[in-house]
């Protein structure tokens, strides 16, 4: 049976596309994204979506997408920021590689405040955004097989800490016994994977998909 290498999870702008991307270069695997996936579908942006139909139409066309991406891709998989709001998506989780990327608050207002282009964060981003984490973190943590911290590291550090917790091979289900990577500390990346200054360079490849949020 398919199964992606890795799920990312998280929230709007922690950067599960940009470290997507890079993770997947680095793997030499394929990368998905199901906002990606929706937005060459449906033909217009997540925005529009949200304000053409509302929230729960949205919801309901990103079940969908996940579903599909979970039974067809077996590389790195960035499902959208709010998937895991969805019960059966989070039993579909269960028994993958999912590494949680968190951020604090400022951390998020740095990365989304100035982008109008993800609705949930339109207006007070600092106050919607930890609404939504108040929400949503027992949600991130209880699908998670790994939390990598990215306060404060470049996209390439968020890489080299997710393959160090890959190649640590310690996937667990139970949150009791969840990996958690945070802090400044260096960590080596395994051997074989690029190092994250030519990781670097690669950054001003990728797509930016920014307009679509
Ligand atoms: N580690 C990082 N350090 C600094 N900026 C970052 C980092 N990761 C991503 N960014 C920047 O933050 C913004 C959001 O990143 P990205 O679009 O990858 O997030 P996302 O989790 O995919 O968001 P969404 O759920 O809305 O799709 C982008 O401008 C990106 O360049
Ligand atoms: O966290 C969320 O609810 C979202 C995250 C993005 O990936 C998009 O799916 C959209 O902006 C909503
Ligand atoms: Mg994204």
């Amino acid at each position: 049976m398919t199964a992606p290498t890795i799920v990312l999870v998280g929230p709007m702008g922690v950067g599960k596309s940009t470290v997507g991307q890079l993770l997947a270069e680095r793997l030499g695997v394929g990368y998905r994204d199901t906002d990606d996936d929706i937005v060459a579908a449906e033909g217009r942006s997540i925005a529009e979506i949200f304000v053409d139909e509302g929230e729960p139409v949205f919801r309901g066309i990103e079940k969908r997408a996940v579903h599909k991406a979970l039974a067809e891709h077996d590389g790195i998989l960035a499902p959208g920021g709010g998937s895991i709001l969805d019960a059966d998506t989070r039993a579909l989780l269960a028994g993958l590689r999912v590494v949680y990327l968190s951020m604090d608050v400022e951390e998020a207002v740095k990365r989304t405040g100035l982008n109008t282009g993800r609705p949930l964060l339109a207006v007070n981003p600092r106050k919607q955004w930890r609404e939504l984490m108040e929400a949503r973190r027992h949600l991130y943590e209880g699908v998670a097989t790994a939390v990598v911290a990215t306060d404060g590291c470049a996209a390439c550090q968020v890489v080299d800490r997710v393959l160090a917790v890959l190649a640590g091979g310690q996937w667990t289900n139970s949150p009791r016994k969840l990996q958690r990577v945070e802090g400044t500390g260096d960590l080596s990346a395994p051997a074989g994977a690029l190092t994250c200054g030519a990781a670097m360079l690669s950054e001003d490849r990728l797509q930016r998909p920014e307009e679509n949020r």
